[in-house]
């Protein structure tokens, strides 16, 4: 790997608070915005830097002893407070934004150095594996941003949370401020959170809403006039009923305050949430007797506002997109906008307690999300209203564009923890299923001891039926071993590849009933293999997981960030595995282009530790994979059943290979597969030739105006297929991450080679 790559730039300035610093007035003046709105920010900013003062003694003494040791400074410039400017991305002399924290210790280095002025410190380091997202060990706490004390006393007993991380000492005081000002209009604004998978984005939201309405419980004096019936005044939004789930849950322990504090602050705030999967009718029933904060995933909302006559919106406070990007993909974005478009409808202007001055003036919408780009810029065109920009590791706090030559999160480049360890394997076709059950053999090839515990492993794959067809085998598919135990189960034991490895699977094609049960167990478990599709990469905090395996790589990069995001949380150490094949190893470089890097791993490295795991040390590796692979593909070949299962999971396989972006066909392209060695890597012998005829023949096009499945593509008015709709409509037809269901694209008569 270039070493270069790894080089890290890190500038520290002098004590100079953030508003008075010349190089952030240049960003400001680069950024544009308008007036009012840059002097919003520094008044922000200002007002932040105030409450971080306290902090700024230590912070000080702790960059003097830096100066004796440069690897540790880099730790502590990566939690100086908001009043302190960390120069990771900012080109002084011109304010444009360097490549970001793993930059390039690049030939302007030099060049830059003289230009900072003689006060300033420069240090270098060539790796950077400190935690990057977890909380700040210093005097900073969630208390000195002015949170409530009980609401703070609560999260500290129920979740053990104490120290904020780095977003959420940022974005809190400034989600806060808008409560604390709302008698000045002014003041108004919304809020785009992007910070990495695992800093806390969710308490980074929940805190002000909650501690705001604590304030005005506190400040109406016969708060007896408050009742769940005012109906819901924040709509938090999801893109998977899991997420909504887990959500739903941290809200319920945050405003369960303890009846024994004198006032029971949040009394009457009730939280719930619609997800579909349940019955209508008992939704309508709660959404009747009033959800205050209510969760949700955007289909079954925009039902609800359009259906049910008694689901009060008119005093909504707060909209949250969580996972913001992806709801704003194809798909989800038409009844996002019909989502807004109702809301600003049903709007009322009017204060329903006059009396308190906390009550907010306007609807605040806060966008978060660790991979947010180009879509936030579309979203502002319509639906943000002076949107401020805050990012987690550096100190981007700005307006969002307003102009189209602003800079904008667009060229932010999206970031992985740094304690994360990323590596990828690149694996012919035919090796793929060995190579995979070596590496889950070496985790598991542990005695049941202690040693054995916290092994959770995710595996990503692009479809559901490979999720079905790999649940199954790994499942089913073991040799009897002679070393088992009496002890051992021996109705799983018997037949497990991994033996004593709980196997699990997550897909949207699943009832949700199995979704909750697979999703609540996996979270308990200490020790067991998820296969999965993306519906689990998505702001899922499954605690512990020890190592992702990305076996397909995702279809879009921003699933890179998220898939990897489930291990390496809130500071934790983990790994994350890509599975390649060769012809997709420039891969690597689009991953390069983000400042992602990972380590090359050898194939026979991992095949090697079936020598071990399988105790057959006097025989190559070569042999005990064949071996593996012929039992594979005895097991598939056992019954009827085994072989469709694998051949759906080929077939949709291919299909889901079809769909990766515009962008990455170069690299993904159905033409570069070996389909023959793809088929061994499902347990099958030979190509089901009618699906290989179906995927690669550019005949079979999908005619959009009479939704079906066509052996004919025919061209409109320009000689060309509509490639959007029949995205568009495979998205709306799909259940939410379904994508590559063999089932579906049938009976639906989709296409997804595009
Ligand atoms: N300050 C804190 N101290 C300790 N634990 C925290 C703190 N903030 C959040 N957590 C915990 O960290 C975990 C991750 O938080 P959360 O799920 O909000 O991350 P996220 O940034 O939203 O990640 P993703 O982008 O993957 O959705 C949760 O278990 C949460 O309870």
């Amino acid at each position: 790997m270039d070493e270069s790559n790894n080089l890290i730039l890190n500038f520290i300035t002098d004590d100079v608070p953030i508003d008075e610093s010349p190089s952030l007035r240049s960003k400001l003046k680069h950024i544009g915005g308008s007036w009012k709105n840059k002097k919003k920010v520094r008044k922000l900013i200002k007002k932040n830097s105030q409450v971080h003062s306290q902090n700024s003694s230590i912070d000080r003494s702790q960059r003097t002893n830096n100066t004796e040791n440069q690897d540790e400074s880099i730790r502590e410039n990566n939690s100086v407070p908001g009043n302190f400017i960390n120069f990771h991305n900012i080109n002084v002399d011109t304010g444009n934004h360097l490549n970001s924290q793993k930059s390039t210790y690049s030939r302007d280095n030099s060049n830059t150095q003289k230009k900072l002025n003689s006060k300033t410190q420069i240090i270098s380091s060539i790796f950077n594996h400190e935690p990057s997202n977890g909380p700040i060990n210093d005097t900073y706490s969630f208390k000195s941003m002015g949170l409530n004390s009980d609401l703070v006393e609560n999260i500290k007993n129920k979740l053990g949370v104490e120290k904020p991380t780095n977003i959420q000492r940022r974005a809190i005081p400034i989600l806060m401020s808008s409560i604390s000002n709302n008698e000045s209009k002014e003041e108004n604004f919304d809020v785009v959170v992007q910070a990495e998978t695992g800093s806390g984005k969710t308490l980074t939201y929940l805190f002000p809403i909650i501690h705001q309405l604590i304030s005005i419980t506190a400040d109406i004096q016969d708060n007896k006039i408050l009742s769940r019936s005012i109906g819901t005044l924040a709509i938090i939004l999801t893109p998977t009923r899991e997420l909504a789930i887990q959500i739903l849950s941290v809200l319920e322990a945050l405003i369960n305050i303890p009846s024994s504090k004198q006032h029971h602050l949040a009394h009457w705030i009730v939280a719930g949430s619609v997800i579909g999967g349940e019955k209508r009718q008992s939704e309508k029933a709660r959404l009747r007797k009033g959800i205050n904060i209510l969760v949700c995933t955007p289909g079954r909302l925009l039902d609800h506002l359009q259906n049910t006559k008694s689901f009060l919106v008119e005093n909504l406070c707060w909209l949250i997109l969580d996972e913001a990007d992806r709801l704003l993909e194809l798909g989800f974005e038409e009844t996002l906008q019909s989502i807004l478009k109702i809301l600003e409808e049903k709007k009322n202007g009017s204060q329903p307690f006059p009396s308190t001055k906390f009550w907010p003036n306007r609807r605040q919408t806060v966008l978060c999300s660790a991979t947010l780009k180009d879509e936030v810029k579309r979203l502002a065109g319509y639906a943000l209203s002076n949107p401020i920009f805050i990012g987690g590791k550096n100190d981007e706090i700005s307006p969002l564009g307003e102009k189209k030559d602003e800079k904008s999160p667009k060229e932010t480049k999206f970031s992985t923890p740094n304690q994360l360890k990323q590596t990828y394997v690149i694996t012919p076709a035919k090796l793929r299923l060995v190579t995979l059950t070596a590496i889950l053999k070496s985790i598991f090839n542990v005695k049941r001891t202690e040693s054995f515990m916290n092994h959770k492993i995710i595996i990503f794959m692009s479809s559901c039926d490979s999720v079905d067809f790999h649940f199954d085998l790994f499942t089913k598919a073991g040799r009897i071993s002679e070393e088992l135990t009496e002890d051992d189960d021996q109705s799983i034991s018997t037949i497990a590849v991994i033996p004593g490895a709980k196997i699990f699977r997550l897909h949207g094609d699943l009832s949700q009933n199995v979704r909750t049960k697979t999703f609540n167990e996996f979270n308990q478990t200490d020790s067991g293999i998820l296969f999965c599709t993306d519906v689990a990469a998505r702001g899922l905090d499954l605690p512990d997981v020890a190592k992702i395996i990305q076996y397909d790589p995702p279809t879009d990069l921003k699933d890179y960030v998220h898939r990897v995001g489930r291990t390496a949380r809130l500071g934790k150490e983990g790994e994350a595995i890509l599975f390649l094949l060769p012809s997709e190893i420039e891969y690597i470089h689009v991953l390069r282009s983000q400042e992602i890097y990972a380590e090359p791993v050898q194939v026979e490295t991992l095949l090697e530790t079936l020598t071990v795991s399988e105790k057959r040390n006097k025989e190559g590796y070569e042999k005990i994979a064949a071996d593996l692979q012929l039992q594979f593909e005895r097991y598939v070949l056992s019954n009827s059943e085994c072989i469709t299962l694998a051949q759906k999971a080929y077939s949709s396989h291919i299909r889901s290979y079809a769909t990766h972006t515009t962008s990455e066909k170069r690299i993904f392209h159905v033409k570069k597969l070996h389909l023959g060695h793809v088929a061994k890597s499902f347990g099958l012998r030979e190509t089901p030739s009618n699906i290989k005829n179906e995927v690669v023949s550019p005949s079979n096009k999908f005619d959009d105006r009479k939704n079906v499945y066509k052996k004919k593509n025919i061209p409109n008015k320009e000689g060309k297929c509509n490639q959007r709709n029949i995205k568009k409509r495979n998205f709306e037809i799909m259940n939410e991450f379904s994508i590559g269901n063999y089932e579906n694209v049938y009976k639906n008569g989709i296409c997804l080679t595009t």
